[in-house]
């Protein structure tokens, strides 16, 4: 059904009702009663009626007493007007109205009409488009959403952090800006390009700059948007769309979400999942069915990679496959000074420095980060965005806002500088350990207090010292609150469960102990959650009690070291304490000075320096090691 004609009938239904709503008032104004018909009947075989007008199946009369009444006749009925005639009444007859005729003419056809645009409605549905002649009904039409080369503005130099997808996308790009010229030259283009890579790693930005680029419209849709409660409809939006985009020739298609429809066939549970077969089998038939001269390229995102339907990326449909990896410690200062551009940033911000902080970040959270910053700019009203903000908006969207109103008695904000300080002086004298970025008593998130490392580089690997190191660092907070406070909390367990783990995995999974290189236990990989952990179990007791041993040993080394360190130094530990106590946060300057025996330089306006608006009493304990993967993570998991 076209537009017009469906506006038309839109209107034919609103002057319907309006006409039934004056017909209403119409009729209101006229306050006779009504009458039954059997009634009526009698009344009329009685006499007690003395006329009647009638109009189509109303009739108005009186009876002979003098009372108005209407009465509603049943339609043909032919007997009606010879009875009134036997019985004397006079009759007059109104003259059909023009407008209650278009009116009853309206009223008899309506629910006709109403039937007719469901049944229409409903082949469109269970046909695929079979009914009603292609592209003739609105229901089936693919929800693409065109953008021309005049509001797609996006560019290669908008997509940072991502050279080799770029390269590898160049060739598509000189296709579409001249598909002839690769004709001519006989060369054999990509129909469809898949493109994978975890969520915000800026795949449908990528999508958008090769369209950009190429000066050619791009149609986007979503694999979720084929996948509808009707069957069918999802294969005529695949149709429609590639129609529409074969109109529009050089241009890209591009599916996001494609996992959404492309997963493997017959997977699901007893095959109740029609639907999405047929609009795959669409896609395929689409695919295969347009030559690769035209000038379409399909482009396709999906964070799945391994749930398609291996159909896809059969020669000849999305044979062509580029990863859009997470961006490494320069992508993200690339991606950064892109989003940068966008807002007034001040002199002293520095992309490197938060890019080494910000690792696992995708390109997403990296444009996220920049707005944060602006909107604390913006709270503070300043006129530029500056290191400051940065600091705070990674340490909000990496731990969660600060808790400021969290109210601590003087006692756990005592225990909390003493244990972060632990932590801190460990982590500046064990040698080849990553540099003290910020230690800090403001609790945030779950966590109580803060040191954070910042590794200079991102890290894959780690070596073995760099984990028993790790271990020493997580002991210390725990360490110092037994030596100056003489006491133990539970703010340490974190700490503690993590150094376990730490230690265990040496031991059972990287071959770190003198156990040997081996996997202890029978590796099972399970999702949980949405996450895929892995747990090992089938070991004799044997093994289990070695391993235990073995944890043991590691855990009791890397305190004593620990200790000693902290004993060695309480004068350090000592002033960081009562530093924390007054500042609140330490930025890497102050730590140094502590470090050398001097006091701590105050704090710097528009560094990672204190809050100076914060004086809240107290905070106890936890303290945690984040801004760093720590060993065992994957470098896209961020500590919390
Ligand atoms: N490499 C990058 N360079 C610059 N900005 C990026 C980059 N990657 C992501 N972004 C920013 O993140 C936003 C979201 O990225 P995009 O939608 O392209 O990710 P995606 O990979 O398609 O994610 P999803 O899988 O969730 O659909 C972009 O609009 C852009 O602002
Ligand atoms: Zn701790």
């Amino acid at each position: 059904m076209n537009n017009v004609l469906k506006n038309v009938l839109l209107w034919v239904a609103i002057g319907v009702i309006l006409m039934l709503v004056f017909q209403n008032l119409n009729h209101s104004s006229a306050p006779a009663q009504v009458m039954d018909f059997s009634t009526f009947v009698s009344s009329v075989k009685q006499g007690s009626v003395s006329d009647v007008t009638i109009d189509g199946n109303r009739i108005d009369g009186a009876l002979s007493s003098g009372q108005q009444f209407r009465v509603y006749t049943p339609p043909n009925d032919t007997q009606l007007v010879p009875q009134l005639l036997a019985a004397g009444v006079k009759i007059s007859v109104k003259p059909p109205e023009g407008q209650s005729l278009l009116l009853s003419i309206l009223i008899s056809w309506f629910p006709m009409l109403l039937l007719i645009g469901v049944w229409i409605f409903f082949m469109r549905q269970m046909g695929g488009g079979g009914a009603g002649g292609r592209g003739a009904m609105t229901f089936g039409r693919s929800r693409a959403r065109m953008l021309t080369d005049e509001n797609n503005k996006v560019t290669f130099a908008d997509v940072a952090g991502v050279e080799e997808a770029k390269e590898e996308l160049a060739e598509i790009v000189d296709f579409l800006r001249d598909p002839q010229k690769f004709q001519r030259l006989g060369g054999r283009i990509p129909k469809g390009v898949l493109l994978m890579g975890s969520p915000g790693s800026g795949k449908t930005l990528l999508a958008r700059a090769i369209a950009g680029e190429a000066r050619v419209p791009f149609f986007s849709i979503s694999g979720s948007d084929f996948v509808e409660m009707f069957v069918g409809v999802g294969a005529s939006r695949v149709r429609d769309m590639f129609e529409q985009a074969k109109k529009h020739a050089p241009c890209i298609i591009f599916i996001d979400e494609i996992d959404a429809v492309g997963r493997q066939r017959g997977a699901g549970l007893g095959g109740g999942n029609d639907e999405r077969e047929q609009t795959l089998n669409q896609l395929l038939v689409e695919m295969d069915g347009f030559e690769g001269t035209e000038g379409i390229i399909v482009v396709a995102a999906t964070n799945r990679p391994d749930v398609l339907d291996p159909a896809l990326l059969r020669p000849g449909r999305f044979d062509r496959q580029v990863t859009v990896p997470l961006p490494d410690i320069r992508g993200r200062e690339q991606i950064l000074q892109v989003h940068m551009r966008k807002v007034p940033v001040a002199p002293d911000v520095d992309a490197r420095v938060i890019a080494r902080g910000t690792p696992g970040f995708s390109g997403a959270d990296l444009a996220n980060l920049v707005n944060e910053a602006a909107l604390m700019a913006a709270r503070k009203s300043k006129r530029l965005v500056d290191m400051h903000d940065f600091e705070d908006a990674k340490d909000k969207v990496m731990m969660g806002a600060e808790r400021k109103s969290v109210v601590m008695s003087d006692k756990q904000r005592e225990t909390t500088a003493y244990h972060e300080s632990g932590h801190a002086v460990v982590a500046k004298l064990l040698p080849g350990t990553d540099p003290v970025h910020k230690v800090t008593i403001i609790p945030r998130g779950r966590a109580l207090g803060l040191t954070m490392q910042l590794p200079t580089e991102d890290r894959f690997n780690y070596e073995r010292n760099d984990l028993l190191s790790n271990i020493s660092i997580l002991m210390g907070g725990r360490i110092a609150e037994e030596v100056f406070l003489n006491q133990m909390t539970t703010g340490a367990g974190n700490d503690i469960e993590r150094a376990t783990d730490l230690a265990r995995r040496m031991v059972t999974q990287w071959g770190m102990s003198t156990l040997g290189p081996m996997v202890i236990g029978e590796k099972e990989e399970e999702v949980f959650l949405g996450r895929e952990i892995t747990k090992h179990s089938n070991i004799s007791e044997e093994t289990a009690r070695t391993v235990d041993e073995e944890v043991r040993r590691i855990i009791q080394d890397q305190y004593q070291i620990a200790r000693g360190l902290i004993e060695g130094n309480r004068d350090k530990v000592e002033t960081m304490a009562r530093a924390l106590l007054k500042y609140e946060t330490l930025d890497a300057n102050q730590v140094n000075d502590i470090m050398s025996g001097h006091d701590p330089r105050p704090p710097q306006e528009g560094g990672a320096g204190p809050t100076p608006s914060n004086p809240p009493d107290g905070a106890v304990a936890e303290a945690d090691k984040a801004g760093k993967p720590l060993p065992g993570l994957q470098p896209g998991e961020r500590p919390v």
